[in-house]
């Protein structure tokens, strides 16, 4: 049955990029489908990095609101800032096909990380991005590369690379590509080099658990494979209490009916070193894929992350 349906989306050009992609494919769908824009805490809070701030659930908290009200009935996030934990009333009910998951190394002089002047300066606020560049830094012998705070939507952090600030920074391919900026990007990372966050180039819709006739509207959407994948991502967050101050990658890949799953940890204040683990089996459901993510992550504490 087509469907009244708006989206509530952040204002920044991924976020609109994002609920406009889902918009026209719902519309294809036959449904009839408006965006509801809003600034959210996360968007407001440029000086302090996410993670001394409260972390992801900045960026969604006032999305639900307007669910909740019912001045809208989806909100599409990119699934990396969506907290592990939903609160109660709202479900994840349609993970969508996955971009390039990967990191991109952007920089207007230095090709890779190998040609960084003495004492370069690169960009990240990642905690993740932090622990695997240091780590690779450290095994280069460049610890006079230096790794700075970069905050900002997209658009921002390109043109504080431009104005000089870094002689490089980081950045996910899934969301360069999107805005049509993939000729910025100079490397991407292999997934041995920088191993991407849970959840990364992939988008997630949430809605609230009661309306089942939009989680029925969205089935058509869904990327079975992308879901397994990101849900054993996800589960390696989740065990370790995960929210985005935690310095963790984990990053799921699928082959026929089997998910291979890695993980990394690296201590932002010890030593450069990362703690690593990994899990493959079969998997059929979610439960299956999580079950998968709960291996890694025991394995990610047995060998110290924490
Ligand atoms: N934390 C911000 C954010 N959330 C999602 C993306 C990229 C798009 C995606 O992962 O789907 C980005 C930008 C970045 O990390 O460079």
């Amino acid at each position: 049955m087509p469907l009244m349906l708006t989206i509530a989306t952040r204002e920044s050009r991924l976020a609109l990029w994002q609920a406009e992609h889902v918009q026209q494919l719902l519309t294809v769908h036959g449904h009839r489908v408006d965006l509801l824009g809003m600034t959210t805490r996360g968007d407001q809070i440029l000086d302090r990095t996410l993670s001394k701030v409260g972390g992801k659930g900045l960026f969604v908290k006032e999305l639900e609101t307007a669910l909740a009200e019912g001045r809208a009935q989806l909100a599409v996030h990119s699934l990396k800032d969506v907290p592990m934990e939903l609160p109660e009333g709202f479900a994840l009910a349609c993970v969508m096909a996955r971009e390039d998951p990967r990191d991109a190394w952007v920089s207007p002089q230095c090709a890779s990380l190998a040609d960084l002047s003495a004492g370069a300066v690169v960009g990240t606020s990642s905690l993740r991005r932090t622990v695997l560049l240091r780590h690779t830094l450290s095994e280069m012998k460049r610890d006079d590369v230096r790794i700075e705070p970069l905050r900002g939507n997209l658009d921002t952090r390109l043109r504080k690379l431009d104005e000089g600030q870094y002689a490089g920074i980081v950045l996910a391919a899934a969301g360069l590509k999107r805005l049509g900026l993939g000729q910025r990007i100079r490397h991407i990372f292999s997934t041995d080099e920088m191993l991407p966050a849970a959840g990364q180039g992939a988008l997630g819709i949430e809605i609230r658990a009661d309306r089942a006739d939009v989680a029925e509207a969205l089935a058509p959407l869904v990327d079975q494979a992308s879901w397994l994948a990101v849900a054993a991502e996800r589960a390696v967050s989740r065990a370790m209490g995960g929210s985005c101050s935690m310095p963790l990658a984990a990053h799921a890949t699928l082959q026929g009916d089997r998910l291979h799953l890695r993980g990394a940890w690296g201590d932002p204040e010890g030593a450069p070193q990362l703690v690593r683990a990994e899990a493959e089996g079969p998997v059929a459901t979610l439960a299956d894929a999580e079950a998968l993510g709960q291996r890694v992550a025991e394995a990610l504490g047995a060998g110290g992350a924490h």
